[in-house]
């Protein structure tokens, strides 16, 4: 486990406003967060992440400040992903928003069909030549991690769109950061930030969906379309839709923790306008 206390770049004036008016006007706004790549570090492999000490308690306390209107919405599934915030509870989208878990408990599972299933077997042992890639099952999804293969991108992405035709219109092949996915088709992170939007205390609110990689495109333009802000993290390896930028999770933690704080702290946070 690590602690953060890294300040925020320059080139996070959005972030600065961003937790502006989030001090401000806490009623006003509802916050969708991705986890890997956005709130946590990347990592070589799935399960090498490490969740900051302070993260949970932030995250929780953010949630309280604007009323419980902060939800996660990430690739992992649902069960993973609550496991690295326990025992804190979010409202949650898993596996790319075909998995969700509202405010009142309420619960939208994805299950893998016996034929599926059967494609994920096969998966493995096609792979089990290509040294380095790492197949993690999710259950209802599939992803093939090849960031400590690089040179293999080309022949395992032929893999995965194949997989990706073979399992049929239910489910899609789903590009990231060094991994090709398979997930359901019927759900994408907008559509799961917009039924989040259809409750309270989310609804009224305007979204702000931040991200860092392609599948959070989705719920940037559902953001923009509805007003809100969508903010990409890190460095830009493919063009975005989102309005404004975050140098990091780093600097989307300190926002996070100044947030928390209740006031602007001494990172320069109050100083930027
Ligand atoms: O939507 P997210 O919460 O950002 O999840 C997207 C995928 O994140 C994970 O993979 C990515 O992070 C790994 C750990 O840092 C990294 O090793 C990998 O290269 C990245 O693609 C996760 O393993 C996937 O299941 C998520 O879909």
């Amino acid at each position: 486990m690590l602690d953060d206390d890294e300040q925020l770049q320059p080139s996070d004036a959005a972030i600065r406003h961003l937790v502006r008016r989030l001090l401000a006007e806490p009623d006003r706004w509802a916050l969708f967060l991705d986890i890997d790549g956005t709130l946590i570090d990347l990592a070589v492999t799935p399960d090498a992440i490490q969740v900051p000490l302070s993260l949970t308690a932030n995250l929780s306390a953010v949630s309280s400040r604007l009323g419980g209107a902060l939800a996660l919405v990430t690739g992992r599934s649902l069960a993973y992903a609550d496991e690295l915030f326990s025992p804190a509870r979010f409202p949650i989208a898993g596996l790319h928003g075909a998995e969700l878990r509202a405010v009142d408990g309420g619960t939208t599972v994805a299950r893998a069909t016996p034929a599926f299933s059967e494609l994920k077997h096969r998966l493995v042992k096609e792979t089990a030549w290509m040294e380095g890639v790492l197949i993690e099952d999710k259950g209802a999804a599939i992803a093939a991690h090849y960031r400590l293969a690089p040179a293999l991108d080309t022949a395992l992405e032929k893999i995965m769109r194949d997989f990706a035709e073979k399992a049929g219109p239910d489910w899609t092949l789903q590009p990231g950061k060094m991994v090709f996915e398979v997930r359901p088709s019927r759900a994408s992170k907008g559509d799961a930030v917009a039924s989040f939007l259809e409750q309270a205390p989310f609804s009224g609110r305007l979204p702000i969906a931040v991200g860092d990689d392609l599948t959070d495109e989705s719920m940037f333009a559902l953001a923009n379309a509805r007003g809100g802000q969508s903010i990409r993290v890190g460095s830009l390896s493919h063009a975005t839709c989102a309005l404004a930028r975050a140098s990091s999770p780093s600097a989307i933690r300190t926002a996070l923790a100044t947030v928390a704080a209740g006031e602007p702290a001494a990172s320069g946070v109050a100083a930027a306008r």
